[in-house]
């Protein structure tokens, strides 16, 4: 299927500064595709399991144009779980922009075109779906990708240490630690990772900071 005809179903479109990743502040345009086959117990994004509308990646890549911003965000849902993604994301390097793409890690993302920073979360125990973790994913990963783990509690904490020394994690690519919002309390996982002196980026959603949970931000 040629890039013309090749359908994604979008959730929305818009325009903010990043509030995730080491590109944390960047006004940046986001791409939600619609539908995730996981269900992490903490999703901030349940809006985005369904519905959506229909485009073709040139419509895409007209709206995401529209904003005149040089850095885009492809996201979800789980944004590989649809089929055009890996064409979608190609063809917004081809237009110029800087492309980063938000997944799960629950699919494949080692064929997808080198110029993405791919920020891959790795899902601990309190997601509820850390068995669809993508162990495969972290032999293709380089320094311009990214590796996440998003705690929720003591126990997530302590499984992301162990996991973080035993694959040693930071020599494959940056890695952040980011607490479940109003799950893990910010500033005792601040304070775990300096104790533990560990090689990891302390990552808050800046958006919630300055929009609370609005949609569109
Ligand atoms: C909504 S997901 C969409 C992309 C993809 N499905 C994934 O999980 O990476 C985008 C990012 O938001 C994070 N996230 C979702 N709910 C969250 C919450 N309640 N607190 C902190 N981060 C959250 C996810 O872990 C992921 O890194
Ligand atoms: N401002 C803002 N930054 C983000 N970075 C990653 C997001 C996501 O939902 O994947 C996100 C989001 O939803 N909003
Ligand atoms: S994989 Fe991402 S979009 Fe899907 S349920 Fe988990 S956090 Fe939400
Ligand atoms: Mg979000």
């Amino acid at each position: 299927m040629g890039a013309a005809d090749a359908k994604l179903r979008v959730s929305e479109i818009f325009h903010s500064i990043q509030g995730e990743s080491t590109r944390v502040g960047l006004p940046t345009v986001f791409v939600r595709l619609t539908g995730c086959p996981l269900r992490c117990s903490w999703c901030d994004t349940e809006y985005a399991f369904a519905g959506g509308e229909a485009m073709t990646i040139p419509q895409a890549l007209e709206r995401v144009a529209s904003h005149g911003c040089p850095t885009v965000c492809v996201t979800g849902g789980e944004p590989l779980a649809q089929k055009a993604c890996p064409e979608l994301l190609a063809a917004l390097c081809d237009a110029g922009y800087s492309v980063s793409l938000e997944t799960s890690g629950a699919l494949d993302v080692c064929g997808l075109d080198a110029r993405v920073s791919r920020i891959v979360d790795l899902k601990a125990p309190d997601s509820g779906e850390c068995e669809k973790n993508r162990w495969e994913n972290l032999a293709c990963l380089n320094r311009h990708d990214e590796l996440k783990l998003v705690l929720a509690s003591t126990a997530d904490y302590e499984w992301a240490k162990s996991l973080l020394t035993a694959r040693r994690l930071d020599a494959i690519c940056p890695v952040l630690f980011s607490p479940v919002a109003d799950r893990l309390d910010p500033t005792q996982l601040a304070e775990w990772i300096v104790r533990d002196r560990l090689p990891v980026r302390f990552q808050l959603q800046l958006h919630k900071l300055l929009w609370c949970d609005t949609r569109g931000r």
